[in-house]
């Protein structure tokens, strides 16, 4: 189940950030429709072959990150997104595409930003800040080496645009701290919420628990049996049937009258034990008030069902409840049975099983009666 539900989220998150490459890509794109405008429009100082070239290079080192997406082979590395190294290529081409602009490279420095934009909302400050200083370097390095070669027309301009740069990458990187910090708490807060509606559904799991269980016993109590067995009656398929019972601890008033009432509750407690040991997983005991219990034995057969009364009566009459002095002999009990079928009303069906309850009584305790075969 935790495997399945990983899979669904890295499946999402492969989703995600093959939409996030779509996006990079979609840049690149409008960036190589730019270069071509420089070249028709003059401004780029190389052979149109090296715009090409250059072009084909964008492309291909594009597809290697599509391979990486689709492969899942950035699911090795720690940041999944690979934002930093896809940023660093970006950084990287946009420098080899304005060292042959000139003149003209200044109007494009807000490119530097677009591309960093890419990870201002996923990269930690410091990852940015070093990716912003990689940007002005490239930038200013560029300049620099123009000017050392005396092909800078405009030093003073290119200064200006440096310095334009800078502040801009300053106030980015500012920005992408305080995001930073924006996202931290949010998590922060996220998590004390996931602790807060895990100690909400303990809780409700603990009220669960104590509605629908006794007390003195540890046995469901009479309203949750009633819930199970009506879910039970519309799961039976037709021509399959479960067993009813109604249990009664025989002359239960005079070991509370000789013993009292605290050896009473331990006899109580004694048959609960002894009925979860003689009851398969699924069957469903619960305690139907005072010293009656009631029985559903989920898609038996008459048969079946006898025995297992049969065998819970027996278990009852030869129990020794600790800590009193209630021997066996003074413990026994008497069972109503009936058979529920598909769609049987509950409340007709206990009714039935009271009836045999009854009948066991009158015809001396300490046995079980079927309603089934009865005239
Ligand atoms: N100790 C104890 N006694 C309880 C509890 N609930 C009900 N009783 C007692 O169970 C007794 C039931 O007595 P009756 O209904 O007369 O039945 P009985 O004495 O078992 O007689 P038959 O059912 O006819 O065999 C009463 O004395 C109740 O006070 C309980 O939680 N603890």
């Amino acid at each position: 189940m935790g495997v399945m539900r990983d899979d669904g989220a890295q499946q999402a998150l492969q989703l995600l950030l093959l939409k996030r490459f779509g996006m990079a890509a979609g840049t690149y794109a409008l960036a190589l429709l730019l270069t071509w405008l420089t070249v028709v429009g003059g401004f780029y100082q190389a052979p149109a072959s090296t715009a090409v070239a250059s072009g084909g290079m964008i492309v291909g080192s594009q597809l290697v990150f599509l391979y990486f997406f689709r492969s899942g082979l950035n699911l090795r590395f720690e940041d999944p997104s690979l934002t930093e190294p896809q940023v660093l290529v970006g950084l990287l081409w946009l420098t080899y595409f304005l060292a042959h602009l000139g003149e003209a490279r200044g109007s494009l420095i807000v490119l530097y930003i677009l591309v960093l934009l890419f990870a201002a909302f996923s990269l930690r400050p410091l990852v940015f800040v070093r990716c912003a200083a990689l940007a002005f370097c490239s930038y200013a390095g560029l300049n620099l080496w123009d000017h050392f070669n005396r092909v800078l027309v405009q030093p003073k301009l290119a200064l200006l645009e440096a310095c334009v740069l800078l502040v801009m990458l300053v106030w980015m990187s500012l920005f992408v701290s305080y995001l930073y910090q924006m996202r931290q708490r949010m998590r922060q807060r996220r998590f004390a919420l996931q602790a807060h509606q895990e100690t909400l559904r303990g809780m409700m799991r603990q009220l669960e628990d104590l509605a629908s269980t006794d007390e003195l016993t540890g046995l469901f109590n009479r309203r949750h049996f009633i819930k199970l067995a009506e879910a039970d009656i519309r799961r039976l398929r037709p021509g399959h049937r479960s067993g009813l019972a109604l249990i009664d601890l025989d002359h239960f008033k005079r070991i509370n009258d000789v013993h009292g009432h605290a050896t009473g509750d331990l006899v109580l407690q004694c048959f609960a034990s002894i009925a979860r040991g003689c009851l398969r997983e699924g069957d469903i005991l619960a305690r139907y008030g005072g010293e009656e219990f009631v029985l559903l034995l989920p898609d038996t057969e008459p048969e079946t069902f006898t025995a297992c009364c049969e065998r819970l009566r027996e278990a009852f009459a030869a129990a020794e409840v600790p800590d009193t002095n209630v021997d066996a002999s003074q413990l026994s009990l008497s069972v109503g049975m009936t058979l529920l079928n598909a769609n049987d009303d509950l409340e007709a069906a206990l009714q039935h099983a009271d009836e045999a309850l009854y009948e066991a009584k009158r015809s001396g305790r300490n046995r079980c009666q079927a309603s089934w075969g009865r005239v």
